[in-house]
Protein backbone atom coordinates (compact mmCIF):
# COMPACT_ATOMS: atom_id res chain seq x y z
CA UNK A 1 0.00 0.00 0.00
CA UNK A 2 1.93 3.21 -1.19
CA UNK A 3 0.63 5.82 1.11
CA UNK A 4 0.77 7.09 4.36
CA UNK A 5 -0.92 4.49 6.22
CA UNK A 6 0.04 1.03 7.26
CA UNK A 7 -3.10 -1.59 8.50
CA UNK A 8 -3.20 -3.70 11.43
CA UNK A 9 -4.11 -6.26 9.54
CA UNK A 10 -2.29 -6.59 6.55
CA UNK A 11 -4.27 -9.54 4.91
CA UNK A 12 -7.28 -7.31 4.65
CA UNK A 13 -5.21 -5.37 1.91
CA UNK A 14 -5.90 -8.36 -1.02
CA UNK A 15 -5.53 -8.22 -4.51
CA UNK A 16 -6.40 -11.30 -5.67
CA UNK A 17 -9.78 -11.75 -7.00
CA UNK A 18 -12.24 -14.36 -4.69
CA UNK A 19 -13.80 -16.53 -7.35
CA UNK A 20 -15.47 -19.60 -6.24
CA UNK A 21 -13.65 -19.47 -2.63
CA UNK A 22 -10.75 -19.24 -4.51
CA UNK A 23 -8.17 -16.26 -4.58
CA UNK A 24 -7.07 -15.74 -8.21
CA UNK A 25 -4.44 -13.65 -9.25
CA UNK A 26 -5.63 -13.11 -12.81
CA UNK A 27 -3.80 -12.36 -16.09
CA UNK A 28 -4.55 -8.80 -16.11
CA UNK A 29 -4.06 -6.10 -13.38
CA UNK A 30 -6.54 -3.28 -12.57
CA UNK A 31 -4.85 -0.37 -11.14
CA UNK A 32 -6.47 1.26 -8.02
CA UNK A 33 -5.70 4.83 -7.07
CA UNK A 34 -6.16 7.61 -3.89
CA UNK A 35 -8.18 10.05 -5.55
CA UNK A 36 -7.00 12.84 -2.63
CA UNK A 37 -3.65 12.01 -4.27
CA UNK A 38 -3.09 9.98 -7.13
CA UNK A 39 -0.80 7.59 -5.99
CA UNK A 40 -1.26 3.96 -6.68
CA UNK A 41 -2.90 2.41 -3.66
CA UNK A 42 -2.50 -1.47 -5.30
CA UNK A 43 -2.94 -3.62 -8.50
CA UNK A 44 -5.78 -5.91 -8.03
CA UNK A 45 -6.79 -8.93 -10.24
CA UNK A 46 -8.87 -8.02 -13.47
CA UNK A 47 -11.04 -10.82 -13.97
CA UNK A 48 -13.16 -11.47 -17.16
CA UNK A 49 -16.32 -12.45 -18.22
CA UNK A 50 -15.18 -16.08 -17.70
CA UNK A 51 -14.39 -15.70 -14.60
CA UNK A 52 -17.59 -14.21 -14.10
CA UNK A 53 -19.26 -17.51 -15.11
CA UNK A 54 -17.00 -19.69 -12.77
CA UNK A 55 -17.97 -17.93 -9.85
CA UNK A 56 -21.61 -18.25 -10.81
CA UNK A 57 -21.44 -22.03 -11.57
CA UNK A 58 -19.75 -22.34 -7.93
CA UNK A 59 -22.38 -20.50 -6.02
CA UNK A 60 -24.85 -22.77 -8.14
CA UNK A 61 -23.05 -25.82 -6.78
CA UNK A 62 -22.49 -24.39 -3.16
CA UNK A 63 -26.21 -23.55 -2.41
CA UNK A 64 -28.03 -26.53 -2.27
CA UNK A 65 -26.14 -27.56 1.01
CA UNK A 66 -26.41 -23.96 2.43
CA UNK A 67 -29.81 -23.19 2.04
CA UNK A 68 -30.17 -26.98 3.49
CA UNK A 69 -28.28 -25.56 6.21
CA UNK A 70 -30.26 -24.41 9.49
CA UNK A 71 -31.42 -21.20 9.35
CA UNK A 72 -29.91 -21.00 13.29
CA UNK A 73 -26.58 -21.85 11.58
CA UNK A 74 -26.27 -19.79 8.71
CA UNK A 75 -27.27 -16.99 11.08
CA UNK A 76 -24.56 -17.52 13.26
CA UNK A 77 -21.78 -17.40 10.42
CA UNK A 78 -23.81 -14.36 9.73
CA UNK A 79 -23.37 -12.69 12.81
CA UNK A 80 -19.53 -14.20 12.87
CA UNK A 81 -18.69 -11.92 9.91
CA UNK A 82 -20.34 -8.94 11.57
CA UNK A 83 -18.26 -9.04 14.81
CA UNK A 84 -15.38 -9.67 12.43
CA UNK A 85 -16.14 -5.98 10.36
CA UNK A 86 -16.61 -4.24 13.73
CA UNK A 87 -13.50 -5.58 15.08
CA UNK A 88 -11.88 -4.36 11.99
CA UNK A 89 -13.20 -1.29 11.71
CA UNK A 90 -10.44 0.91 11.63
CA UNK A 91 -9.03 -0.77 9.16
CA UNK A 92 -11.76 -1.55 6.77
CA UNK A 93 -11.91 2.31 7.31
CA UNK A 94 -8.38 3.47 6.01
CA UNK A 95 -9.35 0.88 3.24
CA UNK A 96 -12.05 3.00 2.34
CA UNK A 97 -10.84 6.45 2.52
CA UNK A 98 -7.92 5.49 0.60
CA UNK A 99 -9.37 4.00 -2.63
CA UNK A 100 -12.94 6.63 -2.04
CA UNK A 101 -11.45 9.30 -0.49
CA UNK A 102 -14.31 10.27 1.65
CA UNK A 103 -13.15 11.47 5.39
CA UNK A 104 -12.09 8.62 7.73
CA UNK A 105 -15.00 9.65 10.22
CA UNK A 106 -17.44 9.02 7.74
CA UNK A 107 -15.96 5.65 6.21
CA UNK A 108 -16.08 4.49 10.02
CA UNK A 109 -19.58 5.10 9.80
CA UNK A 110 -19.95 3.17 6.39
CA UNK A 111 -18.45 0.65 8.03
CA UNK A 112 -20.43 0.67 10.79
CA UNK A 113 -23.54 0.64 8.45
CA UNK A 114 -21.93 -1.87 6.10
CA UNK A 115 -21.75 -4.48 9.06
CA UNK A 116 -25.63 -3.86 10.27
CA UNK A 117 -27.00 -5.11 7.37
CA UNK A 118 -24.86 -8.40 8.04
CA UNK A 119 -26.24 -8.02 11.89
CA UNK A 120 -29.83 -7.43 10.72
CA UNK A 121 -29.94 -9.90 7.90
CA UNK A 122 -28.65 -12.89 10.33
CA UNK A 123 -31.37 -12.07 12.40
CA UNK A 124 -34.04 -11.83 9.54
CA UNK A 125 -32.76 -15.30 8.25
CA UNK A 126 -34.24 -17.26 11.10
CA UNK A 127 -37.84 -15.16 10.33
CA UNK A 128 -38.49 -16.14 6.70
CA UNK A 129 -42.05 -18.01 7.70
CA UNK A 130 -44.58 -19.64 5.15
CA UNK A 131 -48.17 -19.92 5.37
CA UNK A 132 -51.00 -22.87 6.16
CA UNK A 133 -53.77 -21.49 5.06
CA UNK A 134 -57.47 -22.77 5.43
CA UNK A 135 -58.48 -25.14 2.47
CA UNK A 136 -61.87 -24.42 0.68
CA UNK A 137 -61.86 -28.37 0.31
CA UNK A 138 -62.13 -31.09 2.43
CA UNK A 139 -58.88 -32.92 2.19
CA UNK A 140 -56.88 -30.36 1.67
CA UNK A 141 -54.01 -28.59 3.00
CA UNK A 142 -52.68 -25.69 1.43
CA UNK A 143 -49.06 -24.29 1.95
CA UNK A 144 -46.83 -21.63 1.13
CA UNK A 145 -43.46 -22.04 1.39
CA UNK A 146 -40.98 -19.64 0.85
CA UNK A 147 -37.18 -20.86 -0.55
CA UNK A 148 -33.95 -18.98 -2.30
CA UNK A 149 -34.42 -17.47 -5.56
CA UNK A 150 -30.96 -18.90 -6.78
CA UNK A 151 -28.38 -17.47 -7.48
CA UNK A 152 -27.79 -13.73 -7.03
CA UNK A 153 -25.61 -11.41 -9.14
CA UNK A 154 -24.82 -7.76 -7.81
CA UNK A 155 -22.83 -4.69 -9.13
CA UNK A 156 -22.18 -1.92 -7.03
CA UNK A 157 -21.18 1.69 -7.42
CA UNK A 158 -17.88 3.48 -5.84
CA UNK A 159 -19.37 5.95 -3.47
CA UNK A 160 -20.38 3.16 -0.61
CA UNK A 161 -17.71 0.37 -1.24
CA UNK A 162 -18.71 -1.46 1.70
CA UNK A 163 -22.21 -0.86 2.53
CA UNK A 164 -23.76 -1.36 -0.66
CA UNK A 165 -22.62 -4.72 -1.74
CA UNK A 166 -23.32 -5.85 2.22
CA UNK A 167 -27.09 -4.75 1.75
CA UNK A 168 -27.20 -6.98 -1.02
CA UNK A 169 -24.90 -9.87 0.41
CA UNK A 170 -26.60 -9.81 3.57
CA UNK A 171 -29.88 -10.68 2.48
CA UNK A 172 -29.07 -12.82 -0.09
CA UNK A 173 -26.99 -15.53 2.67
CA UNK A 174 -29.31 -15.37 5.04
CA UNK A 175 -32.45 -16.39 2.19
CA UNK A 176 -29.70 -19.38 1.40
CA UNK A 177 -28.65 -17.78 -1.78
CA UNK A 178 -24.89 -17.54 -3.45
CA UNK A 179 -23.77 -14.39 -4.51
CA UNK A 180 -21.33 -12.90 -7.32
CA UNK A 181 -20.30 -9.62 -6.71
CA UNK A 182 -18.80 -6.91 -9.27
CA UNK A 183 -17.44 -3.86 -7.32
CA UNK A 184 -17.07 -0.15 -9.01
CA UNK A 185 -13.54 -0.99 -10.25
CA UNK A 186 -12.39 2.42 -8.43
CA UNK A 187 -13.30 0.77 -5.40
CA UNK A 188 -12.75 -3.23 -5.48
CA UNK A 189 -10.66 -2.86 -1.94
CA UNK A 190 -12.96 -2.44 0.43
CA UNK A 191 -15.20 -5.70 -0.81
CA UNK A 192 -11.95 -7.60 -1.36
CA UNK A 193 -11.78 -7.17 2.70
CA UNK A 194 -15.04 -8.06 3.57
CA UNK A 195 -14.72 -11.48 1.27
CA UNK A 196 -11.44 -11.99 3.70
CA UNK A 197 -13.68 -11.62 6.62
CA UNK A 198 -16.39 -13.89 5.19
CA UNK A 199 -13.91 -16.28 4.17
CA UNK A 200 -12.69 -16.28 8.34
CA UNK A 201 -16.35 -16.18 9.63
CA UNK A 202 -16.65 -19.81 7.70
CA UNK A 203 -18.83 -19.07 4.97
CA UNK A 204 -18.43 -21.79 2.78
CA UNK A 205 -16.60 -22.09 -0.22
CA UNK A 206 -18.17 -20.68 -3.31
CA UNK A 207 -21.15 -18.93 -1.73
CA UNK A 208 -19.14 -15.38 -2.60
CA UNK A 209 -17.27 -13.98 -5.03
CA UNK A 210 -15.88 -10.77 -5.41
CA UNK A 211 -14.97 -9.82 -9.58
CA UNK A 212 -12.91 -6.94 -9.74
CA UNK A 213 -12.39 -5.90 -13.53
CA UNK A 214 -12.15 -3.31 -16.19
CA UNK A 215 -14.61 -4.92 -18.41
CA UNK A 216 -18.00 -3.77 -16.56
CA UNK A 217 -20.13 -4.33 -19.62
CA UNK A 218 -18.51 -8.09 -20.39
CA UNK A 219 -18.79 -9.24 -16.71
CA UNK A 220 -22.70 -7.50 -17.30
CA UNK A 221 -23.49 -9.47 -19.84
CA UNK A 222 -22.41 -12.71 -18.71
CA UNK A 223 -24.31 -11.37 -15.43
CA UNK A 224 -27.27 -10.71 -17.18
CA UNK A 225 -27.75 -13.06 -19.88
CA UNK A 226 -26.26 -16.88 -17.55
CA UNK A 227 -29.82 -18.24 -16.90
CA UNK A 228 -28.12 -19.48 -13.54
CA UNK A 229 -28.42 -16.41 -12.42
CA UNK A 230 -32.23 -15.49 -10.77
CA UNK A 231 -31.90 -12.34 -9.51
CA UNK A 232 -29.40 -9.26 -10.61
CA UNK A 233 -29.28 -6.39 -7.82
CA UNK A 234 -27.74 -3.46 -9.56
CA UNK A 235 -26.89 0.09 -7.33
CA UNK A 236 -25.80 2.54 -9.69
CA UNK A 237 -26.67 5.40 -12.14
CA UNK A 238 -29.97 5.03 -14.09
CA UNK A 239 -28.79 5.07 -17.35
CA UNK A 240 -26.83 1.61 -16.60
CA UNK A 241 -29.56 1.07 -14.41
CA UNK A 242 -31.81 0.51 -17.46
CA UNK A 243 -29.16 -1.07 -19.71
CA UNK A 244 -29.29 -3.98 -17.14
CA UNK A 245 -32.85 -4.07 -16.90
CA UNK A 246 -33.26 -4.62 -20.74
CA UNK A 247 -30.52 -7.06 -20.46
CA UNK A 248 -32.00 -9.20 -17.95
CA UNK A 249 -35.38 -9.53 -19.76
CA UNK A 250 -34.14 -12.46 -22.21
CA UNK A 251 -33.34 -14.49 -18.91
CA UNK A 252 -36.72 -12.97 -16.63
CA UNK A 253 -34.33 -12.26 -13.74
CA UNK A 254 -36.06 -10.63 -10.57
CA UNK A 255 -34.04 -7.24 -10.27
CA UNK A 256 -33.31 -5.18 -7.76
CA UNK A 257 -32.61 -1.53 -8.98
CA UNK A 258 -31.20 1.10 -6.36
CA UNK A 259 -30.41 4.45 -8.99
CA UNK A 260 -29.90 7.85 -9.09
CA UNK A 261 -31.78 10.42 -7.23
CA UNK A 262 -32.84 14.41 -7.61
CA UNK A 263 -33.42 14.67 -3.56
CA UNK A 264 -35.80 18.19 -3.19
CA UNK A 265 -34.78 19.68 0.16
CA UNK A 266 -37.54 22.09 1.34
CA UNK A 267 -37.38 24.72 4.28
CA UNK A 268 -41.14 26.12 5.12
CA UNK A 269 -41.49 29.07 7.05
CA UNK A 270 -42.30 26.99 10.10
CA UNK A 271 -38.81 25.58 10.28
CA UNK A 272 -36.61 25.33 13.04
CA UNK A 273 -33.92 27.06 10.76
CA UNK A 274 -31.04 26.08 12.76
CA UNK A 275 -31.87 22.36 12.36
CA UNK A 276 -32.70 22.52 8.52
CA UNK A 277 -29.01 24.49 8.38
CA UNK A 278 -27.56 21.38 9.67
CA UNK A 279 -29.90 18.74 7.91
CA UNK A 280 -28.86 20.56 4.54
CA UNK A 281 -25.21 20.38 5.72
CA UNK A 282 -25.69 16.43 6.64
CA UNK A 283 -27.67 15.68 3.73
CA UNK A 284 -25.85 17.79 1.04
CA UNK A 285 -22.13 17.47 2.00
CA UNK A 286 -21.40 13.92 3.27
CA UNK A 287 -19.15 11.94 0.53
CA UNK A 288 -18.77 15.21 -0.91
CA UNK A 289 -22.66 15.49 -2.18
CA UNK A 290 -21.57 11.78 -3.96
CA UNK A 291 -24.77 10.04 -2.81
CA UNK A 292 -27.67 9.19 -4.19
CA UNK A 293 -30.12 10.76 -1.34
CA UNK A 294 -28.08 13.81 -0.87
CA UNK A 295 -30.22 17.12 -1.05
CA UNK A 296 -29.81 17.97 -5.26
CA UNK A 297 -32.60 20.91 -4.93
CA UNK A 298 -32.98 23.23 -1.93
CA UNK A 299 -36.57 25.34 -1.65
CA UNK A 300 -36.59 27.56 0.86
CA UNK A 301 -39.89 29.68 1.38
CA UNK A 302 -40.10 33.33 1.00
CA UNK A 303 -40.51 34.09 4.76
CA UNK A 304 -37.13 32.61 5.72
CA UNK A 305 -35.08 32.32 2.49
CA UNK A 306 -33.03 35.23 3.38
CA UNK A 307 -32.14 33.93 7.03
CA UNK A 308 -31.55 30.74 6.16
CA UNK A 309 -29.45 31.24 2.96
CA UNK A 310 -27.13 33.18 5.66
CA UNK A 311 -26.94 30.85 8.20
CA UNK A 312 -26.65 27.76 5.45
CA UNK A 313 -23.66 30.43 3.88
CA UNK A 314 -21.57 30.70 7.05
CA UNK A 315 -21.85 26.93 7.76
CA UNK A 316 -20.50 25.77 4.49
CA UNK A 317 -17.49 28.22 4.41
CA UNK A 318 -16.32 26.41 7.78
CA UNK A 319 -16.53 22.87 6.29
CA UNK A 320 -13.17 21.72 6.22
CA UNK A 321 -11.66 20.45 2.34
CA UNK A 322 -8.91 17.74 2.55
CA UNK A 323 -7.22 14.68 2.36
CA UNK A 324 -10.10 12.44 3.88
CA UNK A 325 -7.03 10.83 5.95
CA UNK A 326 -6.73 14.24 7.54
CA UNK A 327 -8.01 14.86 10.87
CA UNK A 328 -11.13 16.88 11.23
CA UNK A 329 -11.90 16.88 7.29
CA UNK A 330 -15.19 17.32 6.60
CA UNK A 331 -15.56 16.91 2.73
CA UNK A 332 -12.64 14.93 0.70
CA UNK A 333 -11.83 14.89 -3.24
CA UNK A 334 -15.03 14.24 -5.93
CA UNK A 335 -13.84 10.07 -6.94
CA UNK A 336 -12.22 11.92 -10.75
CA UNK A 337 -12.21 13.88 -13.03
CA UNK A 338 -15.78 13.54 -14.70
CA UNK A 339 -17.39 14.24 -11.66
CA UNK A 340 -15.54 17.19 -11.09
CA UNK A 341 -16.42 18.68 -14.59
CA UNK A 342 -19.79 17.89 -13.93
CA UNK A 343 -20.26 20.14 -10.95
CA UNK A 344 -18.57 23.05 -13.42
CA UNK A 345 -20.87 22.14 -15.64
CA UNK A 346 -23.93 22.90 -13.58
CA UNK A 347 -22.76 25.73 -12.05
CA UNK A 348 -21.38 27.76 -15.51
CA UNK A 349 -25.14 26.78 -16.66
CA UNK A 350 -27.34 28.22 -13.51
CA UNK A 351 -24.60 31.26 -13.77
CA UNK A 352 -25.47 31.82 -16.88
CA UNK A 353 -29.34 31.70 -16.45
CA UNK A 354 -29.26 34.41 -13.51
CA UNK A 355 -28.29 32.52 -10.36
CA UNK A 356 -25.24 33.81 -8.17
CA UNK A 357 -23.11 32.12 -5.95
CA UNK A 358 -22.62 32.81 -2.66
CA UNK A 359 -19.98 30.79 -1.70
CA UNK A 360 -17.32 28.28 -3.40
CA UNK A 361 -18.32 27.99 -7.08
CA UNK A 362 -14.38 27.06 -8.21
CA UNK A 363 -12.11 24.02 -7.57
CA UNK A 364 -10.06 24.12 -4.73
CA UNK A 365 -6.75 25.97 -4.09
CA UNK A 366 -5.85 22.26 -3.26
CA UNK A 367 -5.89 20.82 -6.86
CA UNK A 368 -6.52 17.66 -7.86
CA UNK A 369 -10.23 16.77 -7.64
CA UNK A 370 -10.86 18.92 -4.43
CA UNK A 371 -13.93 21.52 -5.25
CA UNK A 372 -14.70 24.18 -2.51
CA UNK A 373 -18.02 23.64 -0.97
CA UNK A 374 -20.80 25.65 -3.14
CA UNK A 375 -24.11 27.53 -2.78
CA UNK A 376 -25.94 29.66 -5.36
CA UNK A 377 -29.39 31.46 -4.79
CA UNK A 378 -31.64 32.44 -7.57
CA UNK A 379 -32.24 29.54 -8.78
CA UNK A 380 -34.75 28.15 -11.16
CA UNK A 381 -36.37 25.20 -12.69
CA UNK A 382 -35.03 26.24 -16.15
CA UNK A 383 -31.58 25.75 -15.02
CA UNK A 384 -29.65 21.98 -15.12
CA UNK A 385 -29.54 21.18 -11.70
CA UNK A 386 -33.09 21.49 -11.60
CA UNK A 387 -32.98 18.14 -13.35
CA UNK A 388 -30.04 16.53 -13.18
CA UNK A 389 -27.84 14.76 -10.40
CA UNK A 390 -25.02 16.83 -9.75
CA UNK A 391 -23.42 14.04 -7.42
CA UNK A 392 -20.99 16.81 -5.79
CA UNK A 393 -21.13 19.71 -3.07
CA UNK A 394 -22.99 22.10 -4.83
CA UNK A 395 -26.65 23.15 -2.96
CA UNK A 396 -28.89 24.72 -5.46
CA UNK A 397 -31.45 27.06 -3.71
CA UNK A 398 -35.19 27.76 -5.43
CA UNK A 399 -36.79 30.49 -3.70
CA UNK A 400 -41.04 29.42 -3.15
CA UNK A 401 -43.99 31.24 -2.26
CA UNK A 402 -46.95 28.59 -1.21
CA UNK A 403 -46.70 24.67 -0.32
CA UNK A 404 -48.71 23.65 -3.12
CA UNK A 405 -46.14 25.18 -5.79
CA UNK A 406 -42.77 23.49 -4.12
CA UNK A 407 -44.49 20.21 -3.95
CA UNK A 408 -45.38 20.52 -7.70
CA UNK A 409 -41.57 21.48 -8.11
CA UNK A 410 -40.06 19.18 -5.90
CA UNK A 411 -42.15 16.30 -7.79
CA UNK A 412 -41.61 17.59 -11.08
CA UNK A 413 -38.58 14.95 -11.91
CA UNK A 414 -38.20 11.36 -13.81
CA UNK A 415 -36.17 10.17 -10.10
CA UNK A 416 -38.13 9.67 -6.87
CA UNK A 417 -35.44 8.29 -4.37
CA UNK A 418 -35.32 10.61 -1.13
CA UNK A 419 -36.99 13.49 -0.16
CA UNK A 420 -36.25 16.22 2.62
CA UNK A 421 -38.66 18.90 4.17
CA UNK A 422 -38.65 21.01 7.17
CA UNK A 423 -41.58 22.19 9.27
CA UNK A 424 -43.51 21.65 12.25
CA UNK A 425 -47.25 22.27 11.77
CA UNK A 426 -48.43 19.27 12.11
CA UNK A 427 -51.43 19.13 9.41
CA UNK A 428 -48.65 20.48 6.75
CA UNK A 429 -45.89 17.61 8.20
CA UNK A 430 -48.55 14.66 7.10
CA UNK A 431 -50.10 16.42 3.38
CA UNK A 432 -46.29 16.79 2.24
CA UNK A 433 -44.78 13.69 3.79
CA UNK A 434 -48.20 12.07 1.84
CA UNK A 435 -47.76 14.47 -1.28
CA UNK A 436 -44.14 14.15 -2.18
CA UNK A 437 -43.86 11.46 -4.92
CA UNK A 438 -40.28 9.57 -3.34
CA UNK A 439 -39.46 6.42 -1.80
CA UNK A 440 -37.86 7.62 1.43
CA UNK A 441 -39.06 11.04 2.90
CA UNK A 442 -37.15 12.62 5.69
CA UNK A 443 -38.97 15.30 7.83
CA UNK A 444 -37.21 17.70 9.96
CA UNK A 445 -33.64 15.33 9.21
CA UNK A 446 -31.60 15.42 6.62
CA UNK A 447 -30.13 11.32 7.62
CA UNK A 448 -32.48 8.79 6.76
CA UNK A 449 -30.21 5.69 6.34
CA UNK A 450 -30.53 2.97 8.32
CA UNK A 451 -30.84 -1.11 7.97
CA UNK A 452 -33.75 -1.46 10.03
CA UNK A 453 -36.01 0.89 6.85
CA UNK A 454 -36.89 -0.02 3.74
CA UNK A 455 -34.57 2.06 1.10
CA UNK A 456 -35.90 2.18 -2.26
CA UNK A 457 -36.77 4.96 -4.77
CA UNK A 458 -40.15 4.69 -7.35
CA UNK A 459 -40.13 6.09 -10.97
CA UNK A 460 -36.66 6.27 -12.38
CA UNK A 461 -35.12 5.88 -9.02
CA UNK A 462 -35.46 2.45 -8.86
CA UNK A 463 -37.63 -1.05 -8.63
CA UNK A 464 -37.27 -3.05 -5.07
CA UNK A 465 -36.29 -2.35 -1.39
CA UNK A 466 -33.35 -3.01 0.36
CA UNK A 467 -32.72 -3.34 4.23
CA UNK A 468 -35.47 -3.91 6.72
CA UNK A 469 -38.13 -6.83 7.01
CA UNK A 470 -39.05 -6.21 3.59
CA UNK A 471 -35.13 -6.47 2.31
CA UNK A 472 -34.76 -9.98 2.32
CA UNK A 473 -38.20 -10.31 -0.02
CA UNK A 474 -36.31 -10.53 -2.94
CA UNK A 475 -34.21 -13.07 -2.68
CA UNK A 476 -36.94 -15.81 -2.18
CA UNK A 477 -39.39 -17.01 -3.90
CA UNK A 478 -42.95 -18.19 -2.79
CA UNK A 479 -43.97 -21.60 -3.64
CA UNK A 480 -47.90 -23.09 -2.90
CA UNK A 481 -48.15 -26.58 -2.05
CA UNK A 482 -51.34 -27.71 -2.42
CA UNK A 483 -51.59 -31.12 -0.52
CA UNK A 484 -54.43 -33.79 -1.04
CA UNK A 485 -54.85 -35.92 1.93
CA UNK A 486 -57.19 -38.19 0.00
CA UNK A 487 -54.72 -40.43 -1.76
CA UNK A 488 -56.37 -42.13 -5.04
N1 LIG B 1 -30.17 4.27 -5.17
C1 LIG B 1 -29.07 3.96 -4.51
O1 LIG B 1 -29.10 3.29 -3.44
C2 LIG B 1 -27.73 4.41 -5.05
C3 LIG B 1 -26.62 4.22 -4.25
C4 LIG B 1 -25.38 4.66 -4.73
C5 LIG B 1 -25.26 5.25 -5.99
N2 LIG B 1 -26.37 5.40 -6.75
C6 LIG B 1 -26.28 6.07 -8.04
O2 LIG B 1 -25.12 5.61 -8.75
C7 LIG B 1 -24.58 6.69 -9.54
C8 LIG B 1 -23.12 6.91 -9.19
O3 LIG B 1 -22.44 5.68 -9.10
P1 LIG B 1 -21.59 5.16 -10.33
O4 LIG B 1 -20.92 6.30 -11.02
O5 LIG B 1 -20.74 4.04 -9.88
O6 LIG B 1 -22.75 4.58 -11.28
P2 LIG B 1 -22.55 3.73 -12.59
O7 LIG B 1 -23.91 3.33 -13.00
O8 LIG B 1 -21.67 4.38 -13.57
O9 LIG B 1 -21.76 2.41 -12.09
C9 LIG B 1 -22.35 1.57 -11.13
C10 LIG B 1 -21.79 0.16 -11.33
O10 LIG B 1 -22.19 -0.31 -12.61
C11 LIG B 1 -21.06 -0.77 -13.32
N3 LIG B 1 -21.30 -0.62 -14.76
C12 LIG B 1 -21.11 0.47 -15.54
N4 LIG B 1 -21.46 0.20 -16.82
C13 LIG B 1 -21.88 -1.10 -16.85
C14 LIG B 1 -22.36 -1.99 -17.84
N5 LIG B 1 -22.49 -1.60 -19.13
N6 LIG B 1 -22.68 -3.27 -17.51
C15 LIG B 1 -22.55 -3.68 -16.23
N7 LIG B 1 -22.11 -2.90 -15.22
C16 LIG B 1 -21.77 -1.62 -15.53
C17 LIG B 1 -19.91 0.06 -12.79
O11 LIG B 1 -18.67 -0.58 -13.05
C18 LIG B 1 -20.27 0.09 -11.31
O12 LIG B 1 -19.84 -1.10 -10.70
C19 LIG B 1 -25.42 7.90 -9.18
O13 LIG B 1 -26.43 8.08 -10.15
C20 LIG B 1 -26.05 7.53 -7.85
O14 LIG B 1 -27.27 8.21 -7.62
C21 LIG B 1 -27.62 5.01 -6.30
O1 LIG C 1 -25.65 6.65 -2.29
C1 LIG C 1 -26.59 6.00 -1.90
C2 LIG C 1 -26.52 5.26 -0.61
O2 LIG C 1 -27.58 4.35 -0.58
C3 LIG C 1 -26.46 6.25 0.49
S1 LIG C 1 -27.05 5.72 2.02
O3 LIG C 1 -27.44 4.32 1.94
O4 LIG C 1 -28.20 6.58 2.33
O5 LIG C 1 -25.94 5.94 2.96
Amino acid sequence: MSNAWTLTRGDLLRTEAFVGGRWVAGERRLAVTNPATGALIAEVADTTAADTRTAIDAAAAAMPAWAATPAKARAAILRRWFDLIMANQEDLARLMTAEQGKPLAESRGEIAYAASFIEWFAEEAKRVYGDVIPAPHGGQRILVLKQPVGVVAAITPWNFPAAMITRKVGPALAAGCGIVVKPAAQTPLSALALAVLAEEAGLPAGLLSIVPTSDARGVGEEMTGNPLVRKLSFTGSTEIGKLLYRQSADTVKKLGLELGGNAPFIVFDDADVDEAVKGAIASKYRNAGQTCVCANRLYVQAGIHDAFVARLADAVRALKVGDGAAPGIEVGPLIEEAAVEKVERHIADATAKGARVVCGGARSALGGTFFEPTLLVGVTAAMAVAQEETFGPLAPVFRFEDEADVIAQANDTRFGLAAYFYARDLARVWRVAEALEYGIVGVNTGLISTEVAPFGGIKESGVGREGSRYGIDDYLEIKYVCMGLNPV
